[in-house]
């Protein structure tokens, strides 16, 4: 399955940044290639708008400080302003090439492109108020705002604000995303995200979620070999209805919703009694339980049944409070991996508060279950026992409604079985889901997005 853009915390991107020193580059030589990128993305976006850049102390401030020397040679018109003089070496260098006078940042005057280059990965507690009062103000009245790296007054690693921090048009994110460019709440003030290459190799285990590669059924197939799912129907129904939908919208050539009626005429609909036979088929490839189920006896008895069949499981809502009631390591004795797919509240009364960024926290929790976990939201992180671990970016914000969280379930089912590894299961269900609300537009129920997932299909084959 294809892997997405490299995503590196700011250590690992330090780390990335020591070895290609180590084989020959210089903090100035990757410093050069990063104003020059950033200059010409001012040069190219601005449209040859007057130029004010920002500079802060370290070699966020000395990329600016380059920028403003390329730009002018550009025959841009560029002013700079900063708060303090450069204090790192590299930035003190750059500073040294800027011909141009430096203003004080809080008597500047604002200019139609704005390019914030005060604080990169580097920062390190929050910024003083007459800065994040500057920015604010500066960053207002632009046309066009670029943060370089990122907006100055957020978290690199965990997407937290650190000060208050206005809404940039672009950020320029370099050598590599970052995890604030995908994690909410800093990913929405970024902006348009573009990654400049600045001769820095990158590799993770965290990466973008990238869109899948789908095969199409070919003429040796059958409704049981692209993939049989069970849906478990419970006290409310139309959330397991939902789940058997979208995993048949999804591709799946069987699906048997247990427990519950109603839906396409192709959703096979039997009575719950019926869910051990279904467990016992051979033929089948994936249950999902969860979605409208009760977390009392009875739901419990159902979830024991699933959990001592063989087939590959999808656990969401209402089976996740009863594994939090039993405990997620649990789940390790399972005879195929369990994917689980919860919201935030979910996530936390399972597996605590945890430590770190959300990113940190979901590889935490499939670490201590043996899951894959699915920590859903407007920033989805994706995370694998082995460490794998992907991230969703742009999630429309219309998928914020009840339901779709089953529909995602049955995606994710029916990516299982039509025969992809827990992660890449997961992995495809996210994208297809997100992809689906994309062509979905505003304001669509959760009972549409079924119907757009052909689309978004036929985006992957
Ligand atoms: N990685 C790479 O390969 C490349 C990275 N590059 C660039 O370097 C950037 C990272 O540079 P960086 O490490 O110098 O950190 P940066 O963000 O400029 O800030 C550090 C300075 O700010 C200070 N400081 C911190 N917080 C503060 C606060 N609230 N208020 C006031 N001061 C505060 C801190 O001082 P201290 O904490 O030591 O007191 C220090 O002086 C990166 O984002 C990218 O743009 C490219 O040039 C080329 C290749
Ligand atoms: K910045």
């Amino acid at each position: 399955m294809s892997r997405g853009r490299a995503i590196l915390t700011a250590a690992a991107m330090r780390a990335a940044e020591d070895r290609a020193i180590a084989r020959g580059a210089s903090v100035e030589s990757l410093m050069a290639r990063a104003g020059k990128a950033v200059a010409e993305a001012a040069w190219r976006f601005g449209g040859g708008r007057p130029v004010l850049i920002l500079c802060g102390p370290g070699n966020n401030g000395g990329d600016g400080y380059v920028a403003a020397r390329v730009l002018k040679a550009l025959g841009a018109n560029v002013r700079v302003a900063a708060p303090c003089d450069p204090q790192s070496e590299a930035a003190i260098q750059a500073r040294r090439g800027w011909d141009g006078p430096v203003e004080p940042l809080t008597d500047t005057t604002p200019a139609p492109m704005l390019v914030d280059a005060l604080f990169g990965t580097g920062l390190s507690r929050p910024l003083q108020p007459d800065v994040a009062d500057a920015l604010m103000r500066l960053v207002s009245r632009a046309h066009l705002a670029l943060a370089v790296d990122l907006p100055s007054g957020l978290a690199t690693d965990t997407g937290a604000l650190l000060a208050p921090v206005p809404h940039f048009s672009l950020t320029l994110a370099l050598g590599a995303l970052k995890p604030v460019h995908l994690l909410q709440p800093a990913a929405h003030l970024c902006g348009a995200v573009r990654v400049a290459d600045i001769g820095i190799a990158t590799e993770s285990l965290i990466t973008e979620l990238a869109r899948p590669h789908l095969a199409a059924p070919g003429p040796a197939d059958h409704k049981y070999s692209r993939g049989f799912v069970a849906v478990v129907g419970g006290g409310m129904p139309g959330a397991a209805r939902l789940s058997a939908t979208a995993a048949l919208r999804a591709g799946s050539g069987m699906v048997k919703l247990l427990g519950g009626q109603g839906g396409p005429d192709a959703l096979v609909c039997r009575p719950i009694e019926e869910l051990a036979a279904t467990l016992a088929d051979k033929r089948l490839n994936a249950v999902v339980i969860g979605p409208g189920l009760s977390p009392d006896a009875a739901g419990r008895s159902l979830l024991d049944q699933v959990m001592a069949g063989r087939a590959p499981a999808v656990m969401d809502a209402g089976a996740l409070r009863l594994i939090g009631d039993m405990g997620a390591e649990a789940l390790k004795g399972l005879p195929a991996m369990a994917i689980l797919t919860p919201h935030d509240g979910e996530f936390e009364s399972l597996f605590g508060k945890g430590q770190g960024s959300k990113i940190d926290r979901a590889g935490q929790a499939a670490a201590a279950s043996g899951a894959v976990i699915v920590f859903k939201g407007a920033d989805t992180v994706i995370a694998s026992p082995d460490g794998q671990i992907a991230v969703a970016p742009d999630a429309s914000a219309w998928l914020s409604t009840g339901g779709t969280g089953d529909v995602l379930a049955g995606i994710v089912a029916a990516m299982r079985a039509r025969g992809l590894d827990a992660f890449d299961a997961a992995c495809a269900g996210v994208w297809l889901h997100g992809d689906a609300a994309r062509r979905a537009g505003p304001a669509f129920v959760a009972d549409d997005l079924a119907n757009h997932l052909p689309a978004a299909i036929a985006a992957c084959l």
